[in-house]
């Protein structure tokens, strides 16, 4: 590894603490966790504004109910007040967000928004990606048809954006087992269960500086208690 990244309290307080933009269509279940997860401390970072095309959703509801900023986007004949893309890189700019984090955002990210914010924009999506990914692939859907392809694993994913859906950067995964008797929604507890805590470790990571990207491309996850270990290595004690 290049660089050694120091993660320890004392160091960590010499890291810029991080800016968070998120983006909700839904529950807002891994919004939630993410914003516990920066109270307690395990993220170095703040949530400072909600995105959603969803002004109702309970992700925005409880946005509002932390006096964390809403904004809606994209803008639409059903949101004609919404935000356009060029307005909301204004916005996030004005905000100084550093990193923005789709938690079941069901809308493309346009390339404007992808250009503005390079290898900063993250994904969580309920499947092992590449499998079971692309338009039409969120939700219930994406477990109906794991359950439909006879796979007997599945797990969470995440991954940096690009400008198609679910074809950036694989950053983490987790994997669940897919039981012979398992309908979808039993399947999304448990995806989603491990979504909760993968993304609070990818983001926890993100805001630590502790990912670094390979000669490939490839993104990896550095220890937090020994930043020269790599999460994925063979000599990291997860990989045992
Ligand atoms: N530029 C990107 N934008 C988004 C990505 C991405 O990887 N790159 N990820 C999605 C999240 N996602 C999967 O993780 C996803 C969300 C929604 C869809 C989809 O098919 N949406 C429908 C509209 C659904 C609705 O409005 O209710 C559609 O486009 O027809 C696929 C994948 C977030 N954005
Ligand atoms: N392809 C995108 C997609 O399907 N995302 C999924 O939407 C759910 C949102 O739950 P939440 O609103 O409770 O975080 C999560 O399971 C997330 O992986």
């Amino acid at each position: 590894m290049e660089s050694y990244v120091a993660t320890d309290n004392t160091s960590r307080s010499l890291i810029q603490r991080k800016r968070l933009a998120v983006f909700v269509s839904g529950e807002g279940s891994n919004f939630k966790a993410i914003h516990e997860a920066a109270k307690e401390g395990l993220v170095h970072g703040d949530i400072t504004i909600l995105v959603t095309d969803k002004p109702g959703c309970g992700g925005a509801e409880y946005a509002r109910d932390k006096q964390i900023p809403v904004i809606i986007f994209p803008r639409s004949m059903s949101s004609p007040d919404a935000v356009s893309a060029t307005e909301l890189v204004a916005t996030l700019r004005n905000f100084e967000v550093n990193f923005l984090l789709l938690a079941g955002f069901l809308k493309l990210i346009p390339v404007e928004l992808v250009q503005a914010f390079p290898r900063s924009i993250l994904n969580i999506h309920p499947s092992l990606l590449p499998a079971f990914s692309g338009k039409g692939f969120y939700g219930l859907k994406v477990h109906k048809a794991v359950i439909a392809s006879g796979a007997r694993y599945s797990g969470p994913t995440v991954h940096f954006v690009d400008e198609r859906y679910d074809t950036g950067r694989i950053v983490a995964q987790r994997v669940v087992p897919v039981l012979a008797d398992d309908t979808a929604e039993q399947l999304a507890a448990r995806v989603l269960h491990q979504e909760h805590q993968l993304y609070v470790e990818v983001v926890s990571a993100l805001c630590e500086d502790r990912i670094v990207w390979r000669e490939d491309g490839v993104p990896l996850l550095c220890c937090r208690e020994n930043p020269n270990k790599l999460l994925s290595s063979k000599n990291s004690g997860n990989n045992r």
